[in-house]
């Protein structure tokens, strides 16, 4: 259990090795940083700027009350992030775990982020009727590259992130790139072996995990990648399920409904033999339809349809995405030197450890 010292310094006692990703954590010391201001609120707490005292280093510090995420929780969001972050400039930067003196909360020490996409969305909210794009296309095209390169590292380590949506993608300090946050539901996919429960925000999850198909795999995240593209471009979420039937039937009657060619899998649910048949589903793709080339070029929209595929097999993975022409056609944009990745804690934090 996370303990705090007389002198506020955290220690993290028996869960202090590895976790489900084989990361090492860092312990900080939460007296050396002084909070500023509240960065956001998440179901689980509420995360602040905060300013280290000896360095001038900004981070953002995500507090969870033992008794609301549980220490455990943390501990488990703390290795995913720091597993994901190495050598992964699209990931917040991980620099420690701390408990809280006083409250004995547990605090999640990372990189600081500017405003989450979600925000800069809610910004530029058009009207119903209004067809202009939300953001440039090249604009939508590099953040959607940062974000499949973030991705498809984090893949590559066998993590799902589970979790993507706007409000879990902030821009760096400099506002030059993006960066994912809030690895809480993040699964190592070797470590832990399905069943998989379904996890994440409703309206940008895949139609597999609504469906609860017990061994969805990484592809859960391309779609939700599609579902930030989309509303990257038309300023307005893609999907407003209010519940999960609510959300598929969205799901379908923008997409088509499967049938066994297109999606076998899908026949042998629940919900295609007792629900669809109550139902008027239509077969026919309309995305094209609410995307036309005014608002996204051929290019652009083989990408989009590509991670909004309800079939997972025949969906894109970050990897295959990254290599379709749209990211040559609009500049491939540079990687943050060395020097703009989160820089790691000063060394002295690690003395701290009581
Ligand atoms: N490193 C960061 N830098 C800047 N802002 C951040 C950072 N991490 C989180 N935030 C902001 O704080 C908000 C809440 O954080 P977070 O999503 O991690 O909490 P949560 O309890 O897991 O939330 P949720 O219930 O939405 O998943 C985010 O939506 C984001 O806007």
């Amino acid at each position: 259990m996370a303990t705090a010292t007389g002198a506020g310094v955290a220690t993290v006692g028996d869960h202090a090795g590895a976790g489900p990703t084989g990361a090492k954590r860092r312990r900080v010391g939460m007296e050396e940083y002084e909070e500023t201001c509240c960065l956001g609120e998440g179901s689980y707490g509420a995360v602040f700027k905060a300013r280290h005292r000896a360095t001038g280093q900004v981070v953002a510090i995500k507090r969870v009350s033992p008794v609301l995420g549980g220490p455990m929780a943390v501990l488990r969001e703390a290795a995913f992030l720091e597993a994901c972050s190495r050598d992964n400039p699209f990931v917040v930067g991980f620099h420690g775990i701390a408990s809280h003196p006083g409250t004995n909360d547990i605090c999640l020490v990372m990189e600081c982020g500017g405003q989450s996409l979600n925000d800069i969305l809610r910004q530029l909210q058009r009207g119903p009727g209004d067809r202009a794009l939300a953001l440039p296309e090249a604009t939508v095209c590099s953040i959607m590259w940062q974000l499949l390169t973030g991705v498809k590292k984090m893949h590559g380590r066998h993590i799902i992130h589970r979790d993507i949506k706007p409000g879990n993608i902030v821009l760096s300090s400099d506002h030059k790139f993006v960066k994912i946050c809030d690895f809480g539901l993040a699964v190592h996919m070797v470590a832990e072996r399905p069943p998989y429960e379904g996890a994440g925000t409703l309206r940008y999850m895949a139609p597999e995990m609504v469906l609860e198909k017990p061994d969805y795999d990484a592809l859960v995240d391309t779609w939700s990648l599609g579902c930030v593209m989309a509303e990257l471009i038309s300023g307005r979420r893609l999907f407003e399920g209010d519940n999960e039937e609510d959300q598929l039937c969205g799901i379908f009657d923008l997409l088509g409904a499967p049938d066994e060619t297109t999606w076998p899998w899908f026949s042998s649910t629940d919900f295609a033999a007792n629900v669809m048949p109550g139902l008027y589903l239509h077969r026919h793709n309309f995305l094209r339809m609410q995307f036309p080339e005014t608002k996204l070029s051929n290019e652009g929209f083989q990408v989009l349809s590509g991670l909004l595929t309800c079939n997972p097999d025949k969906r894109l993975t970050a990897a295959a995405a990254l290599r379709k022409p749209w990211f040559k056609k609009i500049f491939a944009p540079e990687t943050p030197k060395k020097e703009e990745v989160a820089s790691p804690v000063p060394k002295r934090r690690r003395t701290c450890v009581a």
